[in-house]
């Protein structure tokens, strides 16, 4: 039994380049497409954000001497590239899915509205919506905040390669522990670092919770889907 009736999975470019340095690794794309059909299959309407951070990020580029602005350019379209990819491995396992962007660039996508994604929902299709928000300096984490509060998911699902939320990076900090459910507000006292601040703000203000969750772990989005604490609850 499903916990939600539409959510905002959140998925992380880095995750998707799998053992890789760089780019995207076929058995993690397939992994992720096969996760997404089951709760598909269970009734859930899924819209879907992705990052570009396994292909190119515009603040990395400007450090090497990019335009900031064509930089980000350059990562919004990292983007659209995860999104042809991921809605490649549905359409193969049967799924359908839509490959939305926040830059017109017919015919690779359809131009994305709010109304085209829940069209794309209720007709069982997994809605990707690709290119972050459409503009420079931003992230794909408020992307996802702005389109999730935009289609009126229940939840932003931000599915990751940690577990969840931590006192520290735990990439970093061997001794970072687990929160189990965290405010908004704690995020931003203690300078957490899992989401950019735009990105919290934005669920702040809206009332958005987001669950923090490993993705890499094949079954643990169904376990989210299902209520079960797996990651950690972010909440007003
Ligand atoms: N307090 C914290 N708790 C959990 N993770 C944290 C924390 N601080 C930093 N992180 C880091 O945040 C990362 C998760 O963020 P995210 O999924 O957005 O990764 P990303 O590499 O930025 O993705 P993308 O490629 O989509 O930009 C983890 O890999 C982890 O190392
Ligand atoms: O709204 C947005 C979203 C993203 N970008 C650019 O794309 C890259 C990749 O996104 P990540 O969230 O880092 O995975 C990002 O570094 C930006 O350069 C953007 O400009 N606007």
């Amino acid at each position: 039994m499903a916990k939600y009736k539409r959510v905002l999975l959140k998925l992380s470019g880095e995750s998707l380049m799998g053992e890789q340095q760089h780019g995207i690794d076929e058995k993690r794309l397939s992994e992720y497409a096969t996760q997404i059909k089951e709760v598909v299959e269970m009734g859930v309407q899924v819209g879907i954000v992705i990052g570009g951070g396994n292909i190119f990020r515009g603040l990395s580029g400007a450090s090497k001497g990019y335009d900031r602005v064509k930089g980000d350019q350059m990562g919004m379209l990292a983007t659209v590239i995860n999104s042809l990819g991921l809605s490649s491995a549905l359409v193969a396992i049967g799924q359908k899915a839509r490959v939305l962007t926040a830059i017109r660039m017919e015919p690779i996508g359809e131009f994305y509205s709010k109304w085209k994604a829940i069209e794309a929902m209720e007709n069982g299709e997994v809605a990707i919506i690709s290119c972050g928000t459409g503009n420079p300096f931003f992230t794909t984490d408020t992307g996802s905040a702005l389109r999730g509060i935009e289609i009126e998911a229940d939840v932003m699902l931000k599915g990751t390669r940690v577990d969840g939320v931590y006192t520290a990076d735990p990439e970093k900090d061997p001794t970072a522990t687990k929160y189990e459910k965290i405010s908004y507000d704690e995020v931003y006292n203690k300078g957490l670092k899992v989401m950019d601040l735009t990105a919290t703000t934005m669920c702040k203000e809206n009332d958005f919770p987001i669950v923090v969750f490993d993705m890499d772990t094949v079954g643990n989005l169904a376990k989210v889907i299902k209520g079960e604490n797996i990651g950690t609850y972010v909440h007003a």
